[in-house]
């Protein structure tokens, strides 16, 4: 059995490298940009109004001859002398001849034509200069970026509408095991419902994994053997659930290996995930999770994670990790390194209560792994322990 050093040594190993696509925006969410983007306009395009009000020319007096009107979407050109003001409103392209945007409580109406300023005008207020978000040419956002909304929108401000991106690789999730029903069915004695392959399959996709195929097998040797040969001609990642252990209806170790997949390591002295199995077959990329819900999930955030989000290229491939003090203290009693759930506080991170590998009540509240890798015995409240972020 090796250490989770050691298997993340071997994760970091891996440079497998996807392929550029260029795809819609609209397909892009968790994508990562191959390639640094250039803006092709200035952000605002033209000097542009942040307030509704009056533009003015500005000069000594706060009296304004008004001589027009200009809206968003208006493509009007005034040339306004000092002393003449014109009606604009937020987002309207400010002419050159104007040097302030007056917002409209600080003006009052005298009659049709003529308006009076309250107060002080500063040279330039409430005009967004052009390019004053991005110029022309400027990096935008750059190659291993990954997309978020934000900069979904932000791309589209600049008039994108298709990227280039890494192109995700196609997955396949085998769930295994006799005992599974799908949710919505009705359940018998000794069954429960597969939740491994629903959760893994949204894990992948706020990657940004896109084919994320699902498949069933029964806890049998030939259709074991059989789905694992046909799942791996088809896909560029196979992750196998459940079935990787000891147990004599455990057939997933025999069928990676009845399919020529090479291991690179099987069993981790971790908790949970202990039996995780990592292998390759040429380029593709094998995974066999433990079954154990939570122990599958953990292996996903700490093992699989990182691969994938590698091979599309991220910056920042792996997750966050940081030391914060723990909010009470904690006696282990040794053996495996321990990935804790856990959720961050103001003052530091606290561990949950319910740890087991079969729960994900637990998991669905915490915002935290936090690893305790063994060779320290007891903790006191406040010392020091390595937290993953997962949210
Ligand atoms: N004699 C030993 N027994 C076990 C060992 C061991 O070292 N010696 N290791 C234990 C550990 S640790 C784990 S983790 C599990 C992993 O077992 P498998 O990967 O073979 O998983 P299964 O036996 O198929 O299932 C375990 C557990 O998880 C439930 N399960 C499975 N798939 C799903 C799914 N898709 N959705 C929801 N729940 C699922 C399954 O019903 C079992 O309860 O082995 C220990 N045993
Ligand atoms: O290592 Mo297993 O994942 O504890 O139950």
């Amino acid at each position: 059995m090796i250490t989770v050093e050691q298997a993340l040594q071997h994760i970091k190993n891996i440079t497998v490298q996807q392929p550029k696509s260029l795809v819609q925006m609209s397909e892009a969410l968790n994508c990562v940009l191959a390639e640094d983007i250039h803006s092709p306009i200035n952000m605002p395009p033209f000097r542009q109004s942040a307030m509704d009000g009056y533009a003015i020319n500005a000069h000594e007096s706060n009296h304004y001859l008004l001589v027009g009107e200009i809206k968003a979407g208006d493509n009007s050109q005034f040339e306004l002398k000092r002393g003449e003001a014109v009606r604009i409103f937020t987002g309207a392209p400010v002419p050159d001849s104007s040097n302030a945007v007056v917002m409209q409580e600080k003006v009052q109406r005298l009659d049709d034509n003529k308006i009076l300023i309250d107060g002080e005008v500063k040279a330039e207020e409430n005009i967004r200069p052009l390019g004053e978000q991005i110029q022309k040419g400027e990096v935008a956002l750059r190659e291993g970026d990954k997309l978020n909304p934000a900069s979904i929108g932000f791309l589209a401000t600049l008039g994108l509408d298709k990227v280039i991106v890494r192109q995700a690789p196609k997955v396949a999730i085998l769930y295994t095991g006799n005992e599974l029903v799908e949710p919505g069915t009705p359940l018998d004695y000794g069954q429960i419902y597969n939740s491994n392959s629903i959760m893994l399959q949204s894990a992948l996709y706020e990657l940004g994994c896109k084919s994320v195929e699902i498949h069933h097998c029964m806890d049998d040797l030939s259709s074991t053997r059989q789905k694992v040969a046909s799942l791996l001609d088809d896909n560029e990642v196979l992750i196998v659930s459940g079935g990787i252990s000891v147990g004599d209806y455990d057939f997933v170790k025999d069928a990676l290996e009845y399919n020529d997949v090479e291991e690179v390591f099987y069993k981790v002295k971790q908790k949970p995930g202990k039996p995780l199995f990592f292998g390759r077959k040429d380029e593709k990329l094998i995974f066999a999770l433990p079954g154990n819900p939570a122990a599958a999930l953990t292996c996903f955030y700490v093992y699989l994670l990182p691969v994938i989000q590698r091979a599309l290229g991220a910056e920042d491939f792996a997750l966050e990790r940081q030391y914060l003090p723990l909010k009470e203290k904690y006696e282990y009693k040794g053996g495996r390194a321990l990935f804790l759930k856990g959720k961050r506080t103001k003052n530091g991170v606290e561990i949950l209560e319910g740890q087991s590998s079969a729960m994900l009540h637990t998991f669905a509240l915490a915002d935290s792994l936090i690893y305790i890798s063994g060779e320290k015995s007891n903790y006191d409240q406040g010392d020091l322990v390595e937290v993953i972020k997962i949210k």
